[in-house]
């Protein structure tokens, strides 16, 4: 049995290889790019996170500094258009909800675009590539660049990149096209998927599942037609085969898959394969840090010119919080005021504020950007 010890860096799991095996270590033992690792930028941008959170409640208070949440005031959003040369934005809850526009989120970011903010789109959903998601936006009439989109089926392929998943290897995946199609762009093999989806097990006597002694990584994204063959194939892959990876795209509880009712996301996914392996997956997306390394880097931007906005405070806040940035919640997606103001809730964005159109009321007067 695969034996990975598992250590928390910045909010993500890194799985380092513990085994005595010797043949396991050749892939299993992360080796990260050094960009990539945290460590000393998540010292450096904890406390600058500290200190420009306490000046922007503040500001957003309009009043001292507190530690409780802060609803923006117009003084406080300006203080962040005035600071911020980046906005990254979760998507599901934040740009839309399921298929629908959030109102006033067009106008929010041509206000942005305007006053020559950088907007990249963040999110944790896997089964559409930046292609598939490119398509969405521009379905749903908004214009946005392809090279502004990050999704965790993309994270997952760059991350197999990252640490040269050998090429003899292959992928074994849970989850949808978006994946695949990421996959397919880094030319790293795969099977499962899709193509499992009708898949049964008959479990007569002395049935046994054959599966590919090949398969180096098992991705685990969210999978609207996850069944047993595929839970059994992820289980046989990880626990059999030499030094198998378990790739998480997230670990979100729920999402919105409709406008009416929150619907099990991909950690009810992941959770099936880590009740099976006993194994703790590396997690890619929201709020590992490997998007954000990534995009701070494309774009040549320092952290505390970025703001993260999101809707979810234990995966888009976190990102934004272990990464030194800005963080602004939106309380149009899955966090109620109520929860967010709890004792019980220890993530604290930066100011908080019904949707993103708020942000329009800096419109009203003038902003020295
Ligand atoms: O994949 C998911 C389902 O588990 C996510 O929960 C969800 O869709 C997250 O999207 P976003 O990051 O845009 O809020």
């Amino acid at each position: 049995m695969v034996n990975c010890a598992v250590t928390r860096a910045s909010g993500s799991l890194v799985s380092s290889r513990a085994s005595t095996a010797p043949a396991r270590q050749q892939y299993c033992g992360v080796t990260r790019p050094a960009a990539w690792n945290p460590a000393p930028a998540r010292e450096a941008g904890a406390a600058a996170s500290r200190q420009l959170r306490m000046s922007v409640a503040a500001q957003a208070a309009g009043n001292g500094a507190s530690t409780k949440p802060q609803r923006a005031t117009a003084e406080g959003k300006k203080a962040i258009l005035d600071k911020v040369d980046c906005f990254i934005f979760d998507c599901d809850g934040v740009i839309w909800r399921g298929d629908s526009v959030i109102d006033g989120v067009p106008e929010t970011l041509d206000m942005l675009r305007g006053m020559g903010k950088q907007l990249v789109f963040v999110t944790n959903n896997s089964t559409k590539s930046r292609a598939g998601y490119l398509n969405k936006f521009t379905s749903l009439g908004l214009n946005v660049a392809a090279e502004e989109i990050y999704s965790s089926s993309y994270a997952a392929a760059a991350y197999l990149e990252s640490i040269q998943f050998p090429k003899d290897k292959k992928v074994y995946v849970v989850g949808e096209v978006g994946i695949q199609e990421e996959l397919d762009l880094k030319g790293i093999s795969h099977l499962g998927g899709p193509a499992d989806a009708d898949k049964r097990v008959e479990l007569t006597p002395g049935m046994l599942l054959e599966h590919d002694h090949d398969v180096g990584a098992v991705v685990v994204g969210f999978d609207r037609n996850i069944n047993y063959y595929k839970i059994q194939m992820a289980t046989l892959c990880i626990r059999e085969n030499p030094g198998c990876m378990f790739i998480a795209t997230n670990t979100d509880a729920v999402t919105h898959l409709t406008d009416a009712q929150e619907w099990a996301g991909n950690g009810s996914m992941v959770g099936a394969i880590r009740g099976s392996t006993k194994r703790e997956p590396t997690v890619v997306g929201k709020p590992a840090e490997f998007m954000l390394a990534n995009i701070a880097d494309k774009f040549g931007l320092r952290r505390e010119q970025i703001c993260m906005v999101g809707d979810r405070l234990d995966t888009d806040i976190l990102f934004g919080k272990n990464g030194g940035l800005t963080t602004m919640l939106c309380l149009s997606g899955v966090t109620t005021e109520e929860q967010l103001l709890s004792p019980e809730n220890s993530i604290h964005p930066d100011c908080y504020m019904d949707s993103l159109a708020a942000l329009l009321e800096v419109k009203k007067e003038p902003v020295a950007v």
